[in-house]
């Protein structure tokens, strides 16, 4: 890769540089899925080429897989992993308690199951991804193909029944087509605008005939490396209740992504 980055990629690559730094020898990691998570792949295939780092990632996605084994890491599956030390992943939002909307390119249901195997997970954001309560992103939530338009439906009155405030959704569509995921589904995203009980919305969606899984993310994360555009890099530990804060050497990391 050559050339300057925008300033939203040098804050996600910021980020994920520095998450980077907790894997260690010998680990099973999680890999998650997006245009930060791919700026991670990419710093780890560094770590792992350039400074001889030997670990084993799971990827959450066909697409991290790819480009995992493109930058020579090791790939195996969850099933072969069992449980993972670490995941990191990206997230579209993030709240004060770590909890997160995910799933914006579709990988939520693979996300999630790997998260949920893991030791520890450590979300990568610029700072764009912070609200005071979660929602505004449209809550992505997988169906099975046969009979979604009932599973909408369903949704849809559920929504009414708890009082929340945006109440449609619509199915998520590649071109002409409706996005398939890689588990063979669609996604339906949920324009809520402010999610009130989060935990209690994540539980009940996931009753509703066809649902597979939703995008919220409750009580799953520990930490959030935060980057941004200048270098600043701040990591909060949920369970530390910890906030640190660093900048990367930018004029060494220019150097490193211009390799990448
Ligand atoms: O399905 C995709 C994932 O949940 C991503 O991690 C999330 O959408 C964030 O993606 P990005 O880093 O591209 O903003």
């Amino acid at each position: 890769m050559t050339g300057e980055l925008s300033p939203i990629d040098k804050a996600k690559f910021v980020a994920a540089r520095r998450a980077a730094d907790f894997v260690e020898d010998g680990m099973k990691v999680g890999l998650g899925t997006g245009s930060t998570a791919a700026w991670l792949v990419r710093c780890l295939g560094e770590m792992v080429r350039e400074d001889g780092l030997r670990f084993r990632g799971v990827p959450t996605s066909t697409r991290t897989a790819e480009l995992a084994r493109e930058v020579g890491i090791e790939v195996i599956s969850l099933d072969e992993a069992k449980w993972l030390d670490l995941t990191i992943d990206g997230a579209d939002e993030f709240d004060a308690e770590l909890n997160l909307i995910k799933g914006g390119g579709g990988a939520l249901l693979q996300e999630k199951i790997v998260a949920t195997a893991s030791d520890q997970m450590i979300v990568i954001a610029d700072a764009a991804k912070e609200v005071a309560r979660l929602g505004a992103f449209p809550l992505p939530v997988e169906v099975i193909p046969f009979g979604w338009q009932t599973s909408q439906a369903l949704i849809e009155e559920l929504l009414i029944s708890m009082d929340v405030m945006g109440r449609n959704s619509s199915l998520r569509m590649n071109g002409d087509a409706p996005f398939v995921t890689d588990e063979g589904n669609h996604i339906l995203d949920l324009h809520l605008g402010r999610i009130g009980d989060a935990r209690q919305l994540a539980m009940i969606l996931n009753q509703v005939p066809g649902v597979v899984e939703n995008g919220l993310f409750v009580d799953i994360c520990d930490k959030v490396v935060i980057g941004y555009a200048d270098g600043r890099v701040e990591t909060r530990d949920i369970n530390e209740g910890t906030v640190t804060e660093d900048r990367l050497d930018f004029v060494e990391s220019e150097n490193l992504f211009r390799d990448l």
